[in-house]
């Protein structure tokens, strides 16, 4: 007799249990073969499951198991209620990051209003923050700038896919709009900043299977910041916001570094909905006197 969908579940989550991984995948790759929502799928679960969706569901948990993020597997990630596509060329979007970008789009309301801006994203991956907050604001003009050729070509799938109106510049952080002296008013950032002497901590599935140009920030972790923080006096206008996600214990000194760099702005640490200093912001005057 065919298993039905909640005992196949009941026997995924064993399988992961097992393995010390997380229980939500088994469910997202039901959803995902099936292509229905955790409520559908919840009023499916004593309905019959076909032989080939079970036998998919175990090739793709030992892959899992194996090291390969689900993401890779099903082929997407969700950012801000929208699919994004994400491969081994783009980091996957993690939710930290949908809390800046909610920050952003208040801060551009507190500073600008409904006034037109420029943003630029650096490092911008798959795409997630240009292109949802492009997609959120209307009166943003969005450029998002990336060192990997192969990470532009997923975000601009991406931006195809959600019709947003991104412009795409390839590069080493702000030097494509230096070269064009193009000035922004808002800068926003998630670079790599893992140090590369945590290179050993990290989850196979992270290590071996997203891009390295996307995890490490030097062997401190703050290479990046120092370099982008440097270049920064070149492309904001007097009235700018700087808004960075930063890893888990580096916001003092990131903060430190913009307020050195901009002395009439102020800074602020924000924290993620789990209690951690991992946002850092200059906002106001970025002028020197
Ligand atoms: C941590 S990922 C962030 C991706 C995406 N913004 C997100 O939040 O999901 C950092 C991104 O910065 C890019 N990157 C690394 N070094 C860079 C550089 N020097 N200039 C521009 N982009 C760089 C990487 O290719 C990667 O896409």
């Amino acid at each position: 007799m065919s298993k039905t969908i909640h005992e196949a579940l009941r026997w995924a989550s064993s399988f992961l249990a097992e393995r010390e991984l997380e229980q939500p995948v088994a469910e997202w790759l039901l959803r995902h073969y099936l292509q229905v929502d955790r409520s559908k799928l919840l009023m499916m679960l004593h309905d019959p499951i076909a032989e080939e969706v079970v036998g998919r569901l175990k090739e793709d948990l030992k892959r899992h198991a194996s090291g390969i993020p689900v993401q890779h597997l099903i082929g997407y990630e969700e950012f801000y209620g929208r699919r994004f596509i994400v491969n081994q060329d783009v980091l996957i979007p993690r939710p930290e990051t949908e809390e800046l970008v909610l920050e952003v789009g208040k801060m551009k309301e507190q500073l600008f209003g409904d006034e037109r801006v420029t943003l630029v994203d650096v490092g911008t991956g798959s795409g997630a923050i240009s292109v949802t907050l492009s997609l959120e604001d209307e009166t943003l003009d969005v450029l998002a700038i990336d060192i990997s050729e192969k990470a532009l070509v997923v975000a601009k799938e991406n931006a195809k896919n959600f019709a947003a109106k991104v412009s795409f510049l390839h590069g080493d952080l702000l030097e494509p709009l230096i070269e064009q002296g193009k000035k922004v008013e808002i800068v926003v950032s998630n670079p790599p900043y893992i140090p590369l002497t945590d290179a050993g901590e990290l989850a196979v599935h992270v290590r071996d299977h997203e891009p390295h140009l996307a995890l490490f920030g030097g062997e401190d972790g703050l290479v990046l910041y120092r370099r982008l923080i440097e270049q920064l006096p070149f492309v904001l206008k007097g009235q700018a916001i700087v808004a960075l996600e930063v890893g888990v214990g580096q916001a003092e000194v990131i903060k430190e570094m913009l307020a050195n760099a901009f002395p009439c702005a102020k800074t602020k640490i924000s924290l993620d909905i789990s209690g951690k200093e991992r946002m850092v912001f200059a906002y106001g005057k970025m002028t020197r006197l």
